[in-house]
C-alpha cells in the first residue's frame, strides 16, 4: 500500500499491529508513523525503521489512514487535540478502541469523516488476529480496503457494529482466555510429573493441534472431542470432572461479563 498510516496511541495492540502490518508486506515501515506521548518507550521501533513521534497532529497530516488505538478514557483529549488536522476529502479514520461507537468519533470529527471501527487481538503482530470490522458510513470501497488491510494479518468478519462489544470480548480478550487455559493445563502437566518447560511446551501444541483441527476439518467441537473420549476413558473422567467444577459455565460467565464491561468503557464526559 503505498499510504501512509498513522497509528495514534502505539502501545500494546498498536504496536501489534505495525508488526504484523510490516510482517506481512502489507506496508514498509517507513510508511507507518508511531505516536504516543513517551516516546522513549519506542526507541526500538524508530530503529527498525518506523517513524515515531509524540505530535499527534503532525502524524494526521502525513498520513492517509488514522488509526486510534488509545484507551477509552484517553480518547476524548485525543479527538479533541486532532480534530482540526483531519481532512474528510483526505482521511479515513480506523479506531480499535473498545466501547467507543463511529458517531461518537464522528462527533468529535466532523459528520463527514468515514470511520470504521477495527477491533483485532494481539495474535495481529504474527497475521493470526481475528479482527471483526464495522462501519455506519463508510463507502463499499473503504469496506474493502480495509478488509484486505485487516486480511494480511489474520481472519476478517464484517459484523453490525451492535455487535462489537461481543466482538471485543469473544475475539480481544479471548486470547487471554486462552492463553489462561493453556497456563492452567501445563500447571496440571506439572502436578501430573513434567517439568515446567516441557508441560508448557506440550500444552500449547496440543491447544494448537486442537485449534487446528476445527479449522482444518471445518468440523464441530463435540464431534472432535467424541474422538477422544474412548468408552469408560479417562478423558471423558477428566472432561466430566471438569464440567462438574463449571469449565464451559465459567467462560461463558466470563464472556459475558468482558461484553458487559466493554460497551461500558467509555463515556463521552471523560
Ligand atoms: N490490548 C488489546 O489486546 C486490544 C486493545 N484494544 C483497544 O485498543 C486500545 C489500546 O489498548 P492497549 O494497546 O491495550 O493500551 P495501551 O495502554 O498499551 O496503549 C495505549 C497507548 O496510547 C498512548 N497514548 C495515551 N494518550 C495518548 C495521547 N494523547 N497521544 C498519543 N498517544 C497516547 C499511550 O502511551 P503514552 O502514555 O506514552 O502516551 C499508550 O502507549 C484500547 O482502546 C483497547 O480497548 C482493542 C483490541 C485489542
Ligand atoms: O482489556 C481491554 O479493555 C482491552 C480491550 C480488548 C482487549 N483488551
Amino acid at each position: 500500500m503505498n499510504k501512509k498510516i498513522a497509528i495514534i496511541g502505539s502501545g500494546n495492540i498498536g504496536l501489534s499491529l505495525a508488526k504484523g502490518l510490516v510482517k506481512a508486506d502489507f506496508a514498509q515501515a517507513g510508511d507507518i508513523i508511531l505516536t504516543r506521548r513517551n516516546i522513549n518507550h519506542l526507541k526500538s521501533f524508530a530503529e527498525a525503521g518506523f517513524v515515531v513521534s509524540n505530535n499527534n497532529n503532525q502524524a494526521v497530516s502525513n498520513a492517509d489512514v488514522i488509526i486510534l488505538a488509545v484507551l477509552p478514557q484517553q480518547l476524548n483529549a485525543v479527538l479533541d487535540e486532532i480534530s482540526s488536522s483531519i481532512d474528510s476529502k483526505k482521511h479515513l479514520v480506523i479506531s480499535v478502541i473498545s466501547g467507543v461507537s463511529c458517531v461518537a468519533v464522528r462527533e468529535k470529527l466532523g459528520d463527514d469523516v468515514e470511520v470504521i471501527r477495527v477491533m483485532p487481538n494481539t495474535a495481529i503482530a504474527i497475521g493470526q488476529s481475528m479482527t471483526c470490522l464495522a462501519s455506519d458510513n463508510a463507502s463499499d470501497e473503504n469496506i474493502i480496503s480495509v478488509t484486505k488491510m485487516f486480511e494480511t494479518v489474520g481472519s476478517v468478519v464484517k459484523i453490525n457494529e451492535d455487535l462489537m462489544t461481543s466482538a471485543t470480548a469473544l475475539c480481544a480478550c479471548g486470547i487471554a482466555f486462552f492463553l489462561r487455559a493453556i497456563r492452567a493445563a501445563s500447571q496440571g502437566g506439572v502436578e501430573i510429573g513434567f517439568h515446567a518447560d516441557e508441560a508448557l511446551k506440550m500444552a500449547v501444541q496440543t491447544a494448537k493441534g486442537a485449534a487446528d483441527l476445527l479449522l482444518l476439518h471445518g468440523t464441530h467441537p463435540e464431534s472432535e472431542i467424541d474422538k477422544v473420549t474412548s468408552p469408560k476413558g479417562c478423558t471423558i473422567a477428566g472432561l466430566n470432572e471438569m464440567e462438574h467444577n463449571g469449565f464451559s459455565s465459567s467462560l461463558i460467565k466470563g464472556i459475558k461479563l468482558s461484553a458487559l464491561k466493554a460497551g461500558n468503557l467509555y463515556t463521552k464526559e471523560s
